[in-house]
């Protein structure tokens, strides 16, 4: 005999399972961007391109929450397990859009008082750090391909994904200083952690100079160089291939527990992937898996998560 209290649960769960059905229904149906192109290569994979050409990728208003909704949704959309993510044209980006910058000035100086001008740059910083953020928070491994020039906001951008690519031209400029500020959006609190070099963070931070390919590389900015940029996107998205055929369960709790660890102690990390796994380690892919390695059976496939 069922109880009152399991009947009310039942009916909380079902509800809860057509919600959570609606939201992976809308998600899917992907929404459209005005400055950037999203495409879906190969089952799985997605591709965002920053897409202002006609201004090198410079990133205005509308590009940086277009970048926090479009992370947002593939956080959620479970046809996705990894994103690639590069720049159309000439460069990856020229950072912040310099017009937009002073369209900001410009109203700060419309507003008289200095609390109130604090409120507008609060808002404004702290969304364009949760559109960078929103890399780092989406469960997807992101994988950037950076050709050509990455300037100041491209940096904070790129340090918050989990793998960076470039080609042979490419340059890395964290910019924030020439333009009279101190850079906010994560290149001072990702960038040492990406960086093994304190002594080469301040020097970048502290004198914008260009960083080259050869130096990202050997720095440990970058994984791997690539000839041209059609070689970097395409092996770019090998690469993510290879972890969506993997299982999301897997991919997913090791992207959370890679930074999670990064910023607490190494205990606090172990005790925080034993609680994970408690749960993880019950899924079908587990299962699945292990008889897979244990069988010698290759091409398994997951079910979407
Ligand atoms: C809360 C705030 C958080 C964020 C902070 C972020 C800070 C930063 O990003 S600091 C860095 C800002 N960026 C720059 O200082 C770079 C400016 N651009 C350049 O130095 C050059 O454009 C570059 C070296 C990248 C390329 O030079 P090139 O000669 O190849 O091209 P240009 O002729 O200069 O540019 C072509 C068109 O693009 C427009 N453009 C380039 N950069 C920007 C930009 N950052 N913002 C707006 N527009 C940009 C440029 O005006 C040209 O447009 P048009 O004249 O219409 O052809």
């Amino acid at each position: 005999m069922i109880s009152r209290n399991s009947r009310s649960l039942i009916r909380m769960y079902k509800a809860f399972n057509d919600n959570s059905f609606k939201a992976v229904k809308m998600s899917s149906s992907a929404p459209e961007y005005e400055t950037l192109k999203v495409t879906n290569p190969k089952e799985f994979v997605y591709h965002v391109e920053l897409c202002r050409p006609d201004k090198l990728n410079a990133m205005n208003n509308t590009m940086w929450l277009e970048i926090g909704k479009c992370f947002n949704t593939l956080d959620w959309d479970e046809n996705c397990r990894v994103i690639v993510l590069s720049g159309a044209g000439k460069i990856f980006t020229a950072g912040i859009d310099l017009i937009d910058a002073a369209e900001m000035g410009a109203k700060l100086g419309d507003l008289n008082d200095i609390a109130r001008r604090a409120k507008l740059l609060r808002q404004f910083i702290t969304q364009y750090q949760n559109s960078i953020t929103s890399l780092e928070t989406c469960k997807k491994p992101v994988i950037t391909a950076v050709h050509s020039a990455c300037v100041g906001g491209g940096v904070d951008l790129i340090t918050a994904a989990d793998i960076r690519y470039c080609s042979k031209d490419a340059w890395f400029q964290v910019k924030e200083v020439d333009i009279g500020m101190a850079a906010d959006v994560g290149t001072l609190q990702r960038l040492p952690r990406v960086i093994g070099s304190d002594s080469l963070v301040r020097e970048l931070c502290y004198t914008a100079r260009k960083l080259f390919a050869d130096e990202a590389l050997s720095s440990g900015l970058i994984s791997r160089v690539f000839e041209d940029k059609e070689s970097m996107v395409q092996e770019a998205i090998s690469t993510a291939q290879v972890i969506a055929s993997k299982s999301p369960v897997a991919v997913q709790g090791t992207k959370a527990n890679l930074v999670y660890s990064r910023d607490h102690t190494v205990q606090e990390g172990l005790d925080h992937i034993s609680q994970w796994n408690q749960m993880a380690m019950q899924s079908d892919d587990f299962a699945e898996a292990t008889v897979a390695a244990a069988t010698k059976q290759k091409n398994v496939v997951y079910a979407k998560l």
